[in-house]
């Protein structure tokens, strides 16, 4: 299994303070968006009155009127325009805010429920898949959100308050309108399923290409030994292609909406003008409720026409935003969705206890997956308090997994685990695991000092206490080596023996830490650095319990005791 040495207790607070806000905070977004769609609805109508002023002006100005009779209408259309212009403005700012706002509480509850996930879990999105959706695909949710959503409520209100008023004046142009509009909508759900499902498809591709990416750069050693280099870029080029093909087919589609709206919000246009200019040149005689048609009337519904087919006009631009927004939702939902997850997700700090805990496992029973066989069945256990007990077994028995359990990475199938007197429950795992600490065969280093390595921006943790974790694992002459220099990405500059003391003395900051639990520390190690890592986990180990699975009989020799975890089928070979 992985190894890492893992703090939980800060994953577990954000979670639980996640889970808690999610609902509350989900619901203000929304609000806040609907207060944006709402003004912008309401400036967008703003032009009706705007539109009749300047239909009266023009009329008045036909009729002979004078400067004076256009005066007050002039500065109507002025104030409008300005009121318009405002609501505008403070409906898209307050649109992406409350955008950005949702944005984040779901990046924070995809994230949570990423860092609580089982290092066990076989299903775990692909790190480079995590980062391309957290990172970049979710900012395709904040254009869906800040702008297609008010674009679609103005796309239902606007067109209909416009028709309202058109009506009263001509029955006819209302009728073109009302047959002209609805093609439209009707036209882009059509073309909207395809433009999801490719989005869906770019998507996909685009995380694909970042985890494969990810992957083979982290084996890019690997690759050019085994001279796998072409190959590797082959089939670069062929994942490249194939997001471009699936970019290209979302702009196709997001080209074809865009056409199909125009041609529609055009011909209907088109068909009022035809109208109108035949009424005013006396041709058409009818469409109105009483009399013929003026110029006044003629123009307000002149200028009300295209206003009419706006609101659906910006609903088609930001179509592609809806496919694409739903698509990173869905990705982002996924990664939230639950795995296998580590126990307890409950805010705690660690037991107070000071002293080194017993652990007792009673009829432990595990199996990975309901159609798996049990790794452990019916297992029992006693190790006492402070003892330092080596497992030993085939590989496969299930060494590693046993820790696991320990530590509350899975939840157990069957029986119990009770650590210093308090069962291992989902409410218990948080505060005992605030105990424990995991040292594997290979830590993740990260690229920084080997100070801020080992301090890892835990808090409470003073220079001094790093000063003595580097005593007890024996790094100090490496440290004071490397002074403030940064180490490479992934231990870069550490030799295997050195980045295993540097997870001791990450475990040896802890001033909870009551339980270590390591799994195969000296595995792929001369004998010489596996005697130091020995040296160093023993010293580290001194006053706590230790149980260390391993194949190194060294290491195992010097433990208190030592357990073969196959031994009952080491037993029934040897009587077969
Ligand atoms: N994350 C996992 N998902 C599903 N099955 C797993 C997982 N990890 C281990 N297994 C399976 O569980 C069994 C026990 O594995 P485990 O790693 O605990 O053995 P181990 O004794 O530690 O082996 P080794 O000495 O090689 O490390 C194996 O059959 C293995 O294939």
């Amino acid at each position: 299994m992985g190894s890492a040495f893992f703090d939980a207790r800060d994953r577990q607070e954000a979670a639980s303070r996640d889970g808690d806000a999610v609902s509350s905070r989900g619901g203000a977004a929304n609000g806040g968006l609907r207060k944006a769609a709402m003004l912008q609805a309401l400036a967008s109508v703003l032009w009706i009155p705007q539109a009749g002023l300047l239909a009266v002006s023009v009329g008045r100005i036909a009729d002979g009127g004078g400067l004076a009779d256009v005066l007050w209408p002039a500065f109507g259309i002025l104030l409008l325009g300005f009121a318009k212009s405002s609501l505008d403005a403070a409906g898209g700012r307050l649109a992406f805010h409350a955008a950005r706002a949702e944005l984040s509480r779901r990046r924070r509850l995809a994230a949570a429920t990423l860092s609580l996930s089982s290092p066990l879990d076989r299903t775990r999105p692909a790190s480079g898949k995590a980062v391309s959706v957290l990172g970049e695909q979710a900012e395709l949710i904040v254009p869906y959100l800040s702008r297609f959503q008010p674009a679609r409520l103005k796309a239902s209100l606007v067109p209909l308050v416009i028709l309202a008023f058109i009506l009263p004046v001509s029955w006819i142009a209302a009728l073109v309108l009302l047959f002209a509009a609805p093609l439209i909508p009707v036209f882009m759900a059509l073309i909207g399923w395809r433009a999801q499902a490719a989005s869906e498809k770019q998507l996909v591709a685009t995380g694909g290409l970042n985890g494969f990416l990810l992957d083979r750069l982290r084996g890019l050693a690997t690759i050019r030994a085994l001279d796998a280099v072409d190959a590797t870029a082959l089939r670069l080029r062929a994942e490249a292609q194939s997001l471009r093909t699936r970019t290209m087919a979302v702009l196709k589609i997001a080209f074809l909406s865009s056409a199909v709206l125009e041609l529609f919000a055009a011909l209907g246009v088109a068909m009022i003008a035809v109208y109108v200019g035949f009424s005013l040149l006396g041709e058409i005689g009818f469409g109105t409720w009483i009399g013929r048609l003026d110029l006044t009337e003629g123009l307000f519904i002149l200028l009300l026409a295209p206003a009419f087919f706006e609101p659906l006009r910006e609903l088609s631009a930001v179509w592609h935003d809806r496919a694409a927004g739903e698509a990173a939702l869905k990705a982002l939902d996924a990664l939230a969705a639950d795995g296998l997850s580590i126990r307890g997700s409950a805010d705690a700090s660690a037991l107070a206890d000071a002293t080194a805990p017993a652990i007792r496992i009673d009829n432990l029973a595990f199996r990975y997956a309901g159609d798996e066989p049990f790794v452990l069945d019916d297992f029992n256990l006693d190790i006492a308090a402070g003892e330092h007990l080596a497992l030993l077994g085939a590989s496969g028995s299930g060494k590693s997994t046993l820790l696991s359990l320990t530590a509350g990475l899975a939840p157990i199938t069957g029986g119990r685990i009770v650590i210093g007197g308090t069962e291992l429950t989902d409410d218990s795992a948080a505060a005992l695991r605030g105990g424990m600490a995991w040292i594997g065969q290979k830590p993740h280093v990260f690229a920084g000092t080997i100070a801020g390595n080992i301090a890892l921006g835990r808090l409470g943790i003073a220079p001094g206490d790093v000063s003595t974790a580097l005593e007890t694992a024996r790094l100090g002459r490496v440290a004071e080596a490397y002074g403030s220099r940064p180490l490479g990405e992934a231990g870069i500059g550490l030799s295997g023996g050195e980045a295993l003391r540097l997870a001791i003395a990450r475990a040896a900051c802890n001033r909870h830490l009551k339980i270590i639990l390591a799994d195969e520390p000296t595995a792929h190690l001369d004998a010489e650095t596996a005697a130091e890592v020995t040296e160093s986990l023993l010293s580290l180990a001194s006053g706590r319990t230790l149980i260390v699975a391993t194949h190194d009989p060294l290491l195992a020799a010097r433990m208190h005791r030592t357990l073969r975890i196959d031994a009952d089928i080491v037993m029934r070979e040897a009587a077969e």
